[in-house]
């Protein structure tokens, strides 16, 4: 029970298995350029259509599966240099031995020297205290570690201490043989590149460590290149296969003249064999095939007399140059095109030129010019390495190219960035005065054992030995542009990658015998090949066309804004035109005198008949008057409006029993006559008016029929036709050119009717007035009014059916086109009897009639201001304008004829 109540107690048990949920995968947003590629959207001809990348790169290359390798250290060596006391003892003690016994000894301390050569015991006692009184600054703990002491003054001022540097492949004592340092270092490597692997191997030492020593070495005391050379012939003589491999010699040296920089030069060629260098590719280098070992050391000594030294205070024959010598097998058993993928393998030794301090080489002048050279070598050759190693520790960070500071760097850039195999080999000197020199090195080289490098071999480069035409060598020598040499980049890396790609696969295919692949292996390589040949160049090509589409994008949008400016552009000037057409019409304005059209009709109901038997006009003649005046302005673009007759409404009886003759009478006679009763608009008056029929409704019968006559005539005529007593009631148009009086201008058809037949005046217009004058004429002429005499319409003080004949009247308008009719002759109006105008009192209407036609500025103004337009009459006369002092003398020629 008690367990139970324990299991209920305490809480449940925690599962065997605990499920972590994670959250789903994020996707990134589809961007607007993914979506409407997804969408199909249809281009315009300015898109760049997309290009296919995601295609090329989704086809997928069968990828060998390649075993994990285990990547091998960099292997470095160590060769201490004899002290030079003990060499030239060891020298000395060779020289007592050689030295004839008959030679008697000159002092005391040579017969001492000839007693210890005569006994060995004592000779190797005396070695042992002379190496321990060198002071020696570096001492052998193992074959794979050393010691260095800082000299006694560096220690007093305790700015060193002891340090012991381990890890190297092997230390070589000082007194190892070149056979000794061929065995343990390049035994290895050689094997590797008999089996078609190629490998590097370099020397680094200060100046007169023995570099060259180890790298050449002497005829009687060969270094590792002769010895390797005759290990080559050794084992190809030993080995079956020996007639399908050929080896190829070539050694070139890098070194730097005055003000032009780095110099290639060819040792195996001609004498000035200058190469040209591109990348990582030598053009132009000689490459010497190689039968027999006589071969070899012939052309190596060749080489030895060629490159460039120099007597330093370091060394008496120090090396001025970096010296590349390049041992190439090659396998004849297929064509020259299966030659680099199969079997090509490259052996390359490098001999450097030793770091030197000017305080001890002493150089000066040119010396020194090729020491920074040399330093600045050996320290981009020791970045290179250093930045491989940061690259490895932390791959993250990139591989810094440090490689493109130095052409020998360029050169060996794939060794470089841990691509190849190599091994590096240290001289050092041991003495005290090398302790600063050999603690920088071992300082400086030591981490390099960290690094790490792929043992995957790749086929040697073969275009680092390509041999190009001398011509071509200035062509191709590459710009640095910005873009070209990023394209470039891309190309050499994909031109890596393609190597590395085809090897893996190579290695696949045939991981054993490299040395007989076969053909279909190589076919199918081959197509690889060409297959990611394409691939990168599509990706180069994308980039380049994406950069095009930038540019095009841009140049889009400033097109854009360009068709926008000139729209703007093109609106301002619309605008400006607008304006300067109504600035012209203004001044056109100014300048002339409106077109005035005043139609006074006068409609009539009686019939001719009527009229002729009964001059006195009956009551029921139809004595609508309609009286209409358009003064209108060519430019007068406001619709008229129509002003009711309402306006009049009210004007009293009495008005009608005017009497008003309207004469064009001499210039001076105009004032007072005006007492038509028409309204004239100036072109100036913002609002034209049009009188309809319907103005006169509610004025009395009287003032319609208007007893009116309008002459043009002189004095003597307008009396004779004042004292006629029959006043036409017919419809009298009156068209007023209203220029100053804007009323003078007052036309009856019937009285110039009377002048002349109609066929004369008509080609007496057409001869004598000008064209507006003409067709006011002309359409003078049409009206139906010539034939009837003119009947002064007599004043009834019967009713008017104005009311109701407003709607069936007939309008007619007479338009006077004339420009210029600012002068025109002033009217003047008389009583009929020839007496002075007697003034009558006047009726209300009659005074807001005359004030009404004042406004239209009948007098005899040439351009009354807006101002004026209120009524009030200008008193001051004005000079008429040119064209109408014209128009004025024409028309009266005109009406004189
Ligand atoms: N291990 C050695 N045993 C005997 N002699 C040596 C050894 N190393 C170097 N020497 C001698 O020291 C001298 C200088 O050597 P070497 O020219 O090889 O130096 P280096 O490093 O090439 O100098 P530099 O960089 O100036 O060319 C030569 O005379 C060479 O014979």
């Amino acid at each position: 029970m008690e367990e139970e109540k324990q299991k209920s107690i305490s809480p449940p048990p925690c599962p065997s298995t605990v499920t972590v949920r994670r959250n789903p995968p994020r996707r990134a947003r589809a961007t607007p350029y993914t979506t409407a590629s997804k969408q199909n959207q249809p281009l315009s001809s300015h898109d760049v259509p997309t290009f296919p990348i995601d295609e090329i790169l989704s086809i997928q290359i069968p990828q060998s599966e390649t075993k994990p390798t285990v990547p091998e250290s960099l292997k470095i060596f160590l060769r201490i240099k004899p002290l030079k006391s003990l060499t030239t003892k060891v020298i000395t003690t060779n020289t007592a031995k050689s030295r004839p016994r008959n030679v008697w000894p000159q002092n005391p301390s040579k017969k001492h020297i000839a007693k210890e050569n005569r006994n060995p015991e004592i000779a190797k006692k005396v070695k042992k205290k002379e190496e321990e009184a060198a002071a020696a600054c570096i001492a052998l703990n193992d074959s794979y570690s050393v010691t260095l002491t800082p000299p006694q003054a560096l220690q007093e001022l305790k700015r060193s201490k002891t340090e012991v540097y381990e890890g190297f492949s092997h230390v070589f004592p000082a007194d190892c043989s070149q056979n000794d340092v061929y065995d343990k270092m390049v035994q290895p490597l050689l094997e590797d590149f008999m089996k078609g692997k190629s490998g590097m191997l370099a020397a680094l030492g200060p100046s007169g460590s023995g570099k060259t020593h180890t790298v050449f070495g002497t005829l009687k005391n060969p270094g590792i290149v002769p010895i390797t050379l005759r290990q080559i012939f050794k084992k190809s003589d030993e080995s079956s296969d020996a007639s399908v491999r050929s080896f190829n010699l070539s050694i070139f040296e890098i070194c730097s003249e005055r003000r032009k920089g780095e110099k290639a030069y060819d040792l195996l060629g001609s004498e000035s064999s200058e190469l040209s260098v591109q990348q990582s590719t030598i053009r132009g280098l000689k490459e010497v095939p190689i039968h027999s070992l006589e071969e070899a050391e012939s052309l190596i000594g060749q080489a030895m007399l060629k490159r460039a030294t120099a007597t330093t205070n370091s060394n008496s024959q120090s090396s001025r140059s970096q010296c590349i010598i390049n041992i190439r097998a090659s396998c004849n058993r297929f064509s020259n095109e299966t030659k680099m993928q199969s079997s090509d393998a490259m052996l390359t030794i490098v001999d450097l030129a030793g770091a030197e301090r000017e305080k001890r080489t002493g150089n000066q002048g040119e010396r020194l010019v090729e020491s920074n050279f040399i330093n600045n070598t050996s320290m981009v050759f020791g970045q290179c390495l250093r930045s491989l190693l940061e690259y490895q520790k932390n791959r993250k960070r990139g591989l810094q190219k440090h490689h493109q500071n130095s052409l020998l760097t360029r050169y060996l850039r794939d060794y470089l960035e841990g691509k190849k195999r190599m091994a590096l080999i240290l001289t050092v000197k041991a003495g005290e005065e090398d302790y600063l020199d050999t603690s920088y090195l071992l300082r400086q080289a030591s981490p390099y054992m960290k690094i790490k490098f792929d043992n995957t071999e790749e086929p040697c480069n073969k275009r680092q030995l390509k041999t190009f035409p001398r011509a071509e060598k200035n062509k191709k020598i590459k710009l640095s542009a910005p873009k070209n040499s990023q394209i470039e980049d891309i190309f050499h890396e994909g031109r890596n990658q393609i190597a590395q790609e085809v090897h893996l696969q190579g290695k696949k295919a045939d991981p054993t015998d490299r040395s007989s692949p076969s053909l279909e292996h190589v076919a199918q390589d081959k197509n690889k090949r060409e297959h990611i040949i394409m691939r990168n160049f599509s990706k180069v090509l994308w980039n380049v066309l994406k950069q095009y589409n930038e540019k095009l994008k841009v140049a889009e949008g400033e097109i854009c804004t360009l068709k926008d400016s000139l729209r703007r552009e093109e609106l301002k000037s619309l605008g400006l035109e607008t304006e300067l057409i109504s600035l012209k019409s203004s001044c056109l304005v100014e300048s002339c005198i409106p077109e005035v059209e005043a139609v006074v009709y006068a409609n009539e109901e009686v019939s001719a008949d009527e009229s002729s038997e009964s001059p006195v006009p009956s009551k029921n003649v139809n004595d609508d008057v309609r009286v209409r005046c358009h003064l209108s302005s060519q430019n007068d673009a406001e619709p008229r409006q129509s002003v009711n007759s309402e306006e009049n409404a009210g004007i009293p009886s009495a008005t009608t029993h005017d009497e008003t003759v309207v004469t064009e009478s001499p210039r001076d006679q105009v004032k007072d006559a005006v007492l038509v009763p028409c309204h004239l608009s100036s072109q100036n008056d913002a609002e034209p008016r049009s009188i309809s029929s319907e103005e006169n409704v509610g004025i009395p019968s009287a003032t319609t029929n208007v007893e009116t006559e309008v002459t043009e005539f002189p004095r003597d005529q307008v009396i004779q036709n004042q004292d006629d007593p029959t006043p036409s009631p017919e419809q009298v148009e009156v068209s007023q050119d209203c220029i100053n009086s804007r009323m003078s201008n007052v036309q009856t058809k019937s009285a110039i009717s009377h002048r002349c037949p109609d066929s004369e005046k008509q080609e007496r217009n057409r001869r004598l007035l000008p064209a507006p004058s003409r067709s006011l004429t002309e359409e003078m002429n049409d009206l139906d009014i010539k034939d009837k005499p003119i009947e002064k319409p007599q004043v009834k003080n019967g009713k008017t059916r104005v009311q109701k004949k407003a709607e069936s009247t007939k309008v007619q308008e007479i338009e006077v086109p004339n420009p210029a009719r600012e002068s025109e002759p002033t009217s003047t109006t008389k009583q009929r009897n020839g007496q002075k105008p007697r003034r009558r009192l006047q009726p209300a209407a009659s005074v807001l009639l005359t004030r009404e036609i004042n406004t239209l500025e009948i007098e005899d103004d040439i351009a009354e201001p807006k101002g004026n337009r209120g009524g009030k009459k200008t008193t001051v006369s004005q000079p008429r304008s040119q064209g109408s002092v014209t128009l004025l003398r024409l028309l009266t020629d005109n009406l004189h004829l």
